[in-house]
């Protein structure tokens, strides 16, 4: 498992550092953890997260991401450990946290007879904040606001998955809130669908609302979140502003050569590690650098047709945290 010091090399922490303590976050964990049996679903979880942060939860299948977020919601309690949202206590004090937060989770419990508006005016009813013709404006507002509007006077059951899906954000957005959580929200979305959900986060976040959003698409994340929270085989690896993530990938060089798996053997015998990505040798330059990479592939005859500098993707990174993790 990867400990402390591997996450502070990647330039980012798996717990609070000192001095942000003073700061109330609008979500954090204190060694969250969920068993089923003899498998462990999520293992003592710190996490972080500041008021305001557009915040990935990202990890492959079965890392975790849907369970944490049930239990920070309160909708599966925790084995050990404990959960604030926006300062209060779950589940103790869900009554006071939940009606800020909005949420879309797996089977958010629609009726599949009625229409989507019926739903959702179902939904709004339970809404603390929302009175008598409040709840109409609402409803359209939410239904427009996710572009279901045609769809409203259908059947829930008539849906397809991606309808649902705009569906449930409708409900976790009737109100304003302080906090939303989604988990997987472009699941069965086009990519129009996508677009508006990014869209979406984008409004939420300018508006000062702190998001948590699970994906396993690393390119979401990039494109829509100010941190990521990476979760692996149910532990934080790392957490932290995405921008120190993505800096903490360090510069590459890209090489086009005549050939490539020569130019990789020469690369390896000079003691200078790489590999072949995309038709590309890909050389890290942390350890190197690129006139001593292009002359050893030079003088062993290789025809070094271009070299370019970029700086590693978050694929890369997350490739590079989950290594060798089990
Ligand atoms: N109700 C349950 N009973 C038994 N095991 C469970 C239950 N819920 C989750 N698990 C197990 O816990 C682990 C974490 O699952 P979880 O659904 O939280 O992961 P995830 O990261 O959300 O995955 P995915 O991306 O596939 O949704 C998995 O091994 C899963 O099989």
């Amino acid at each position: 498992m990867t400990g402390p010091a591997d996450t502070a090399e990647a330039g980012v922490t798996s717990a609070p550092a000192s001095g942000r303590e003073e700061s109330e976050p609008a979500l954090r964990t204190s060694s969250l953890r969920k068993t089923y049996g003899g498998t462990v679903a999520v293992a003592d979880v710190d996490l972080w997260v500041p008021r305001g942060a557009v915040v990935g939860m990202l990890g492959p299948n079965g890392s975790g991401k849907t369970t944490t977020i049930r239990m920070l919601l309160g909708l599966t309690e925790p084995s050990a450990g404990s959960v604030e949202l926006l300062g209060y206590r779950m589940p103790d004090q869900s009554g006071r946290a939940l009606p800020s937060v909005g949420a879309l989770v797996e089977g958010p419990g629609f009726h599949p007879f009625m229409s989507g508006r019926r739903n959702l005016l179902r939904c709004a009813a339970m809404e603390p904040a929302l009175y008598g013709s409040d709840v109409t404006t609402a409803v359209r507002q939410a239904l427009e606001r996710v572009g279901l509007v045609e769809a409203a006077e259908r059947k829930y059951r008539s849906y397809s998955l991606g309808m649902k899906q705009r569906l449930g954000l409708a409900a976790a957005l009737l109100v304003p809130r302080d906090l939303v959580v989604l988990d997987e929200p472009t699941n069965g979305l086009d990519p129009a669908g996508t677009r508006e959900v990014r869209r979406i986060i984008a409004e939420l976040h300018a508006s000062g609302t702190t998001v948590v959003v699970s994906s396993h698409l690393l390119s979401e994340v990039e494109a829509t979140c100010t941190h990521a929270a990476v979760l692996q085989a149910g532990s934080l690896i790392a957490q932290g502003e995405l921008a120190t993530l993505l800096e903490s990938g360090g510069p590459n060089l890209l090489l086009r050569v005549s050939d490539n798996e020569s130019g990789l053997e020469t690369l390896r015998q000079s003691g200078i590690p790489a590999r072949v990505e995309r038709g590309e040798l890909r050389v890290e330059l942390s350890e190197t650098d690129a006139p001593e990479v292009v002359a050893a592939l030079v003088h062993a005859g290789i025809g070094v047709h271009e070299a370019r500098r970029n700086r590693a993707g978050l694929e890369e990174i997350f490739a590079r945290l989950t290594e060798g993790e089990s």
